[in-house]
């Protein structure tokens, strides 16, 4: 008998989720926990060929992994920290967020694709507010087209001919050793980031500070302020992971900058704001950059595209 501390771990069963799930529990596996994986399926995996944005409500991929840990029969939730809400859930907490990976996201086509060159009216595939709205700033003449699934069903989409050219974030295809697929990086000021883009959040409750003791060594420093900046803004501007909104939260020399972008959906109007605090005010650096886009007509911008958005 192992008197081993032993933890069950809640994931979706999606490839990728399955990838980041195995990666946290093989980092408890080396620091001497036992791990039980429990497979959970959420709505947002249930209803895979509606919009997201139609199907409505925040946390689809989330609240039932959420349900299960408040009832107790999971000790930890690993999330994609993007898909999970700012909105505090009481009793839960944030335990850990480990080191994260690239926070670009990537346009995939044929050989030799790269979004200047793209014919006009070209089909892009992409079910996010804020890749279309960033896109269509860039080039307006494109034609934007939801994608729904999993990596690899929106890649099989691509390669049937439903689009020109996809949009991945470059955590999940670099996860799921697809690395050969990128053909081109969109990055800042082209294309923000979601918020908590290419990080993991690690969810215990609130009321067990034995788990959370246990997972609290897996959380990476920079990439936590850097997540907590990101969310306070997304919070401070009353926006889901939905909303028109990118940002990129980032330590260099020991200084955060947070640089964020709220976007009509047509691309038309683009505001940008952006500052740098010490790491240990995340919280406040966020609120202070959500403040500066309100100031340029953030509220407008967002309330204008809700009708749009379900979240
Ligand atoms: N919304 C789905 C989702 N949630 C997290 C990732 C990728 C991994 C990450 O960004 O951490 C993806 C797929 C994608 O946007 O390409």
């Amino acid at each position: 008998m192992s008197d081993a501390p032993k933890l069950r771990l809640g994931t979706r069963a999606s490839p990728l989720a399955r990838w980041q799930a195995d990666w946290v529990r093989d980092q408890l596996i080396a620091a001497g926990i036992d791990v039980e994986m429990i497979l959970i399926t959420t709505e947002g995996d249930q209803q895979t060929s509606q919009p997201l944005g139609q199907i409505g409500g925040q946390g689809l991929f989330t609240k039932e992994i959420q349900r299960r840990l408040l009832a107790g029969d999971i000790d930890l939730a690993v999330h994609s920290l993007k898909d999970l809400p700012t909105l505090p859930i009481d009793g839960l907490s944030l335990a850990a967020v480990p080191e994260r990976e690239d926070t670009a996201d990537i346009l995939i086509g044929p050989a030799g694709t790269s979004l200047a060159t793209l014919p006009s009216g070209a089909k892009i595939g992409t079910g996010s507010l804020r890749r279309k709205a960033q896109l269509l700033h860039a080039r307006a003449d494109l034609e934007i087209l939801d994608i729904r699934g999993n990596v690899d069903t929106r890649l099989r989409k691509l390669d049937e001919g439903q689009y020109h050219a996809i949009i991945l974030a470059a955590a999940g295809l670099k996860r799921l050793k697809l690395d050969d697929r990128m053909t081109e990086r969109l990055e800042a000021p082209l294309m923000l980031p979601a918020v908590g883009q290419g990080a993991l959040g690690i969810e215990s409750r609130s009321d067990d500070p034995t788990t959370r003791k246990l997972l609290a060594p897996l959380s990476h420093a920079p990439t936590l302020q850097a997540v907590i900046a990101e969310r306070s803004l997304l919070a401070a501007l009353r926006a889901g992971c939905l909303a028109p909104v990118g940002a990129h939260a980032q330590v260099v020399d020991g200084q955060l900058t947070l640089a964020a972008v709220v976007l009509s959906i047509d691309g038309q109007s683009r505001l940008f704001a952006s500052l740098t605090s010490a790491p240990a005010d995340a919280a406040q650096l966020g609120e202070e950059v959500a403040e500066l886009l309100r100031q340029q007509g953030a509220t407008e911008l967002l309330a204008s595209s809700r009708g749009n958005r379900l979240d």
